[in-house]
């Protein structure tokens, strides 16, 4: 048995695999949640989580505030096309649907990152990408000391879609095309709390129509994004 566990992106390690636990055991407690049947990740959906009501005010607030897609690695500029909103977090609105989000996932809400809203125009996707950080990036350093690892996602499609801009997971063979108030949650990592890469995941162009979603990244500890390495 190990005292220490290096707390890298990379490893097993027990801290991130009791949270793996939590809410796996809580979802799965859950008779409005289905999980998708992956053997390699552990996934679920929960349809009408918010309202069309609901929806269509978010869809007017991310309208009102976005800007294009900030990407924590500048690869490529067209890597992720899509336009992205922090939304006002004094919104009642924005505030309760994160704590609904939050009270579903039974995670901390200062674990959680800002609620993000996300914009979609036709021919926009993000490509193939993991939303946990792989330790040898240079951007893991400032990740450790703000919150650590990204655990689980949580994402809401705030509307349908005509035609495409489905989530697509290739290693799971699992695409789910845009609902409206339906909340899609997976766990990023393996029981042992180390990534798993078969989550790996893309938006697929939107090819007509517009998509929106909103979605919260949980983190193994407090998120604090002001704290420097
Ligand atoms: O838009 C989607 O369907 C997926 C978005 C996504 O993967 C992300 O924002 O990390
Ligand atoms: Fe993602």
């Amino acid at each position: 048995m190990r005292d220490t566990w290096l707390d890298d992106a990379e490893h097993p390690s027990p801290a991130r695999a009791e949270i793996g636990e939590r809410v796996r055991t809580r979802l799965t407690r859950n008779p409005m949640i289905s999980r998708i049947p992956t053997g390699r990740a552990e996934m679920f959906l929960r349809h009408g989580l918010v309202t069309p009501r609901e929806c269509a005010e978010l869809v007017a607030k991310i309208d009102a505030g976005c800007k294009p897609s900030k990407l924590f690695s500048d690869i490529k500029a067209s890597y992720r096309t899509s336009n992205s909103c922090n939304l006002d977090i004094y919104d009642p609105l924005v505030i309760a649907v994160t704590k609904r989000i939050d009270a579903l996932v039974g995670l901390e809400g200062d674990t959680g990152e800002l609620l993000q809203g996300q914009r979609y125009h036709e021919t926009q996707r993000y490509d193939l990408h993991h939303d946990y950080f792989p330790y040898n990036k240079l951007y893991w350093p400032a990740m450790r000391v703000s919150g650590g690892q990204r655990c689980w996602t949580a994402m809401v499609y705030l509307c349908d879609v005509e035609e495409g801009g489905e989530t697509q997971f290739p290693h799971l063979g699992v695409t789910i095309p845009p609902r409206m108030g339906t909340l899609l949650v997976w766990n990023n990592l393996n029981a042992d709390g180390s990534p798993n890469g078969a989550t790996l995941h893309a938006a697929l162009p939107v090819t007509k129509g517009t998509k929106y979603i909103v979605t919260r990244w949980y983190r193994e500890r407090k998120w604090e994004p002001r704290n420097k390495p």
